[in-house]
């Protein structure tokens, strides 16, 4: 009872209204402080640069490449995406350098009307997120019938889990083409407009860099990405389309944007063992996330860490009563902790928020937000997986008892 009170009447309005009302206020402060002609709604110039990131991002979308199936979901087909993750991404960046050696001064105005940049994508993401509520109720694209909610939650949650809009994926749309190429070229951006304003400065490089290598990885995989909790569970909504559309472009490259007015005062050494760090984790992280690929894809038969992988059969019922196996894993990185590829995310994220130590709390507060962020989906994520696989996700969790870290959660 109190749970689903939490879960459907007071949590999404938090957020909603919270998260929404907060980047706006922020917007309207930094405003202020920083550019002239600040408007509610961004300014036209704010405008064309959200227009000009949308378009590019259709774009990508809307030139033939190779198509890539994701997997069969319960109602509707097997949603279509564009596998050119690579490509987008590489053209991006070096548009964006070549474009910023001409004109240094884009980057500091960038950097200075970046509050009304954020209002103008807050105001489009909840236009399109009441355009996707709408179109979920009263237009769906599949037969599926879900039970009613309050509006809100619906809202905050989304309709429809592979809606298509403009001949796209809208998940596909958000997330990879306009959130994470947003947050690569911001951070370029950033890294330009603190050299102009303070000269070079290796901890700013190193905190851009290890930024950049972690979003051209997951462009690298970005179609792993359409097998994960946010693809094939989560719906089309305000979480992730508003979340992508203004919260990863506005606060995932937070510790960038602090570090251009707050020149970092950690040493040339103290900065190369954050680079060391970061590089580490991020080679783990993606260690971590190959091995279950890798497994998977061998359907089992495969070595990890010179030894044959151990794993548990588990089937499943699907919910048009189909008998389907899914192979856990319980050796290699899988065997020491059910979410041990967190834990380098999370130490990667550290790694480029310890630059801006003795700067406040500024550089890590995205960090402090991932924290919550992944134990709450460790939660999720288990949810779902033990309401699919039941008791052999119990044996699963008895064969590799520890969530995070090994021998303490
Ligand atoms: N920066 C950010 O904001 C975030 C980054 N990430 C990163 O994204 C990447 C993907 O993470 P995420 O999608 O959350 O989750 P995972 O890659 O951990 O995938 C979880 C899914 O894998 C399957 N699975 C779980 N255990 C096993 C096992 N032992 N063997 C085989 N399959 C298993 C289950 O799905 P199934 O139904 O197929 O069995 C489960 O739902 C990670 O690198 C993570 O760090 C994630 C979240 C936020
Ligand atoms: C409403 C908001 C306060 C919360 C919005 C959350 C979303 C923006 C994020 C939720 C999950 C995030 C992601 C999951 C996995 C990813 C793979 C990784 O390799 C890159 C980052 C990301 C795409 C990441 C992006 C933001 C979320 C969708």
């Amino acid at each position: 009872m109190l749970a689903d009170a939490l879960r459907y009447h007071v949590g999404p309005p938090l957020m909603v209204v919270g998260v929404t009302a907060g980047v706006q206020v922020l917007a309207v402060a930094g405003g202020k402080n920083t550019t002239r002609g600040w408007s509610l709604l961004g300014s036209l110039e704010a405008w064309c640069y959200v227009a000009a990131l949308a378009l590019w991002g259709l774009l990508s979308l809307w030139v033939p490449s190779r198509e890539f199936r994701g997997p069969m979901p319960q109602h509707g087909p097997a949603p279509r995406y564009r596998a050119n993750g690579v490509q987008f991404y590489c053209v991006s960046v070096i548009l964006a350098i070549v474009g910023l050696i001409y004109n240094q001064e884009f980057a500091s105005r960038t950097f200075y009307i970046f509050p009304e940049i954020l209002a103008a994508c807050n105001v489009t993401a909840l236009v399109f997120c009441v355009y996707l509520l709408i179109r979920g109720k009263k237009w769906p694209q599949t037969t599926e019938k879900l039970p009613p909610r309050p509006i809100v939650y619906e809202f905050y949650r989304g309709m429809e889990i592979h809606p298509r809009f403009l001949g796209v994926d809208v998940k596909q749309f958000t997330v990879c083409r306009f959130g994470m190429i947003a947050w690569q070229v911001l951070v370029i951006i950033f890294f330009v407009a603190q050299n102009r304003l303070h000269g070079f400065d290796f901890a700013c490089f190193v905190c851009a860099f290890l930024q950049s290598v972690y979003i051209a990885k997951f462009f690298y995989w970005e179609t792993g990405y359409f097998d994960t909790l946010d693809i094939i569970y989560d719906r089309a909504g305000y979480y992730i389309c508003w979340g992508c559309l203004v919260f990863v472009p506005g606060f995932y490259t937070f510790t960038s944007f602090f570090l251009v007015a707050h020149k970092p005062t950690v040493s040339v050494s103290g900065a190369f063992v954050c680079l060391m760090m970061g590089l580490i984790s991020i080679a783990l992280n993606y260690r971590v996330d190959w091995e279950k690929q890798y497994f998977r894809q061998n359907k089992g038969k495969c070595f990890l860490w010179g030894r044959q992988a151990k794993f548990i059969k588990a089937t499943y019922v699907t919910p048009a009563n189909e008998k389907r196996t899914s192979l856990l894993l319980t050796s290699g990185c899988w065997g020491l902790a059910r979410h041990l590829n967190y834990v380098f995310e999370l130490l990667l994220t550290l790694s480029w928020s310890l630059v801006g130590i003795g700067r406040g709390l500024g550089p890590f507060l995205y960090f402090f937000f991932l924290t919550i962020l992944l134990v709450h989906r460790i939660f999720r994520d288990e949810e779902k997986c033990k309401a699919k696989y039941g008791r052999y996700w119990d044996q699963y969790c008895e064969a590799v008892p520890y969530r995070l870290i090994p021998f303490i959660f």
